[in-house]
């Protein structure tokens, strides 16, 4: 059976999505041979303080920053749902639509990967797809640092020289690391600019940040 092309599944609360983001999936499109990136803005993530922008706003945002990328693709469903965001019911809805053969590989920043072990359910996530860890700024998914838990599912499940082949060969349960472009912008120093009323030109697509003035959203007084 011919092999399929891995896919790239990429959540985040995006509060609001930023170039480090569009990075990330950008470029691990690139280097782990993606044939898309689904983006899929977390609803109501339980794991953080509550988003200061509420799902369907952060929904739109991500809308407009992938748009013309045919790529990327966005997925609604966690922030469309009422329900709280965890990662492994995700993944399983999308085994459940793609069938078992499907590589999945998980997108993650180096920072949400050394958290990882305290997910919701999270040694399932390995039965379930692959985790490729973008190198962050200033962060590095190296072993000696992980938690323990982590450290030995790491070990057992890295991939020699993080060969890409490897994603294709199974449908889950590898991880690999990938070298992005070191952008140390984050959602938090965003917010604190614009609530600030300073400039965030060219840290976020410029539909985004036309978006985010058409609706006054980020400023100091609106929200939490
Ligand atoms: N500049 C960046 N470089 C690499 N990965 C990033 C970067 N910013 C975010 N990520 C990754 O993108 C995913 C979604 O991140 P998230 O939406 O929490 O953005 P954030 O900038 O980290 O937000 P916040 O500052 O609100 O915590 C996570 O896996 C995170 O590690
Ligand atoms: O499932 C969980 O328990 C879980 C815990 C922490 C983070 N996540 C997911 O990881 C992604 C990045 O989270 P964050 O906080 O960096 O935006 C996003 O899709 C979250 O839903 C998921």
């Amino acid at each position: 059976m011919p092999e399929l092309s891995p896919l790239g599944v990429f959540g985040g609360t995006f509060d609001p999505v930023h170039v480090g983001h569009l990075r990330l999936a950008e470029e691990a499109a690139d280097a782990l041979g993606l044939a898309c990136v689904r983006w899929i803005p977390a609803g109501q993530p339980r794991h953080r303080e509550a988003p200061r922008v509420d799902a369907a706003h952060r929904l739109r945002l991500v809308e407009l920053a992938i748009a013309g990328n045919p790529r990327f693709v966005l997925d609604p469903a966690e922030a469309e749902s009422g329900e709280a965001s965890y990662t492994v019911p995700t993944l399983e809805r999308l085994r459940g639509e793609l069938g078992p053969a499907q590589p999945l590989v998980l997108l993650l920043g180096a920072d949400a990967y050394a958290g990882l072990a305290g997910w919701h359910r999270w040694r399932e996530i390995f039965a379930l797809a692959h985790v490729a860890v973008a190198h962050r700024a200033g962060l590095a998914a190296h072993a000696s640092t992980l938690p323990a838990a982590l450290r030995d599912e790491h070990l057992a499940r890295s991939v020699p020289g993080d060969d890409p082949a490897a994603l294709a060969a199974a449908p889950a349960g590898r991880v690999l690391g990938f070298a992005m472009t070191p952008l140390a912008v984050s959602a938090t120093q965003v917010r604190e600019l614009l609530a600030q009323g300073r400039s965030a030109r060219y840290l976020l697509p410029q539909p985004v940040i036309d978006y985010i003035e058409l609706h006054h959203l980020y400023r100091r007084h609106d929200g939490p």
